[in-house]
């Protein structure tokens, strides 16, 4: 990503990133009669590429079958001015946000709320009816998305369909709301608190605890009832979670983001087998290829070299990733 001018710092002056919390937090119903019913052609998710919290909820909009209810929005993943958050480049597919013409994130968000003073974040689920942000958390955003929209989706996609097949079955909830918590703090954002500390101890602070997780989650995927996917023979919340920032580890945060004591590819072999498996997959498990359809390693490598202000951007590893 470029920018227009070079504030962009996203370490405090401790050296430590510290991740805001989402504050558009409504939730879409099936019920019809809630604030926000789901409804085929109402609303509409603004991600841009590079991100991997949007991707997660695109991720489930694809595994889903929600392609032709909820709108897809990109904004340029390779222009974030600082002030106005994400934005339209003005390059092919990237001309103008095509609901109001808008050409940065900072316009919808105002749109939703004239008085917002956070940052513009995506993912960004739009409201169409009432020109509204319904939520930019992206973990609340998965929920609804998967439990919300069955009668909109084919039967065969339709989570209440699935048991103890789903993507969130209740024998498997406890379990896997404790992986999110440690894999959050420690991996999604453990990334990102590594590579945006601007002091040795911050980095420091990071940088291990990822990799004693991703340990962790090697270990895991040895133990009887896991594998190929975190918590067995069928996808689940956990491995749409942890996905988004695996396929970027070893081409961004392993370069550029300096979490960089070992990689996948080499290091990691139950957890490298697990990411090529989901990401080289076209059967109806993924839904003909939900984890792969919008991954872009040049992105990663060109918008997190530049989120820290770096000249070069590695080119490496190569290839982006290994067959199965
Ligand atoms: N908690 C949010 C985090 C979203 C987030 O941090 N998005 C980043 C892109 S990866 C963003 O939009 N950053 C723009 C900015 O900070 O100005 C979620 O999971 O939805």
């Amino acid at each position: 990503m470029s920018s227009t001018n070079d504030t962009h710092n996203f370490a405090e002056k401790d050296g430590q990133f510290r991740r805001q919390a989402s504050q558009f937090r409504n939730f879409i119903s099936s019920n019809q009669s809630s604030d926000f019913p789901a409804e085929k052609d109402r609303y509409a998710l603004y991600i841009q590429l590079g991100c991997p919290w949007a991707h997660r909820t695109n991720i489930v909009r694809s595994l889903k079958g929600l392609e032709d209810v909820i709108q897809l929005i990109a904004w340029d993943a390779s222009l974030l001015h600082e002030g106005k958050g994400w934005a339209m480049s003005g390059k092919p597919g990237f001309e103008k946000e095509p609901l109001y013409g808008f050409t940065n994130a900072r316009q919808l968000y105002e749109k939703a709320d004239p008085g917002y003073t956070g940052r513009y974040l995506v993912p960004t689920l739009w409201d169409k009816k009432k020109e509204t942000i319904v939520s930019n958390e992206s973990s609340e955003i998965i929920r609804m998305f998967y439990t919300e929209f069955d009668a909109l989706i084919p039967e065969h996609l339709r989570e209440s369909a699935k048991g103890d097949k789903g993507l969130f079955p209740s024998h498997l909830r406890q379990e896997i709301e404790a992986m999110n918590d440690w894999v959050y703090n420690t991996i999604n954002n453990g990334v990102y608190k590594t590579g945006f500390a601007t002091t040795q101890e911050a980095y420091e602070e990071h940088v291990y605890p990822i990799f004693a997780s991703l340990d962790r989650l090697e270990e895991h995927l040895g133990q009887p009832g896991h594998g190929p996917y975190l918590f067995g023979d069928y996808i689940t919340e956990a491995d749409i979670r942890l996905y988004p920032t695996l396929i970027r580890f070893d081409v961004a945060y392993f370069t550029i983001f300096k979490c960089n004591l070992k990689m996948i590819r080499y290091d990691y072999p139950r957890l490298h087998e697990w990411l090529r498996r989901l990401y080289w997959d076209k059967s109806e498990k993924t839904n003909g290829g939900a984890f792969k359809k919008d991954v872009n390693f040049q992105a990663y490598r060109n918008g997190y070299a530049s989120a820290i202000k770096a000249k070069v951007v590695p080119v490496g590893p190569k290839p982006d990733i290994l067959p199965l």
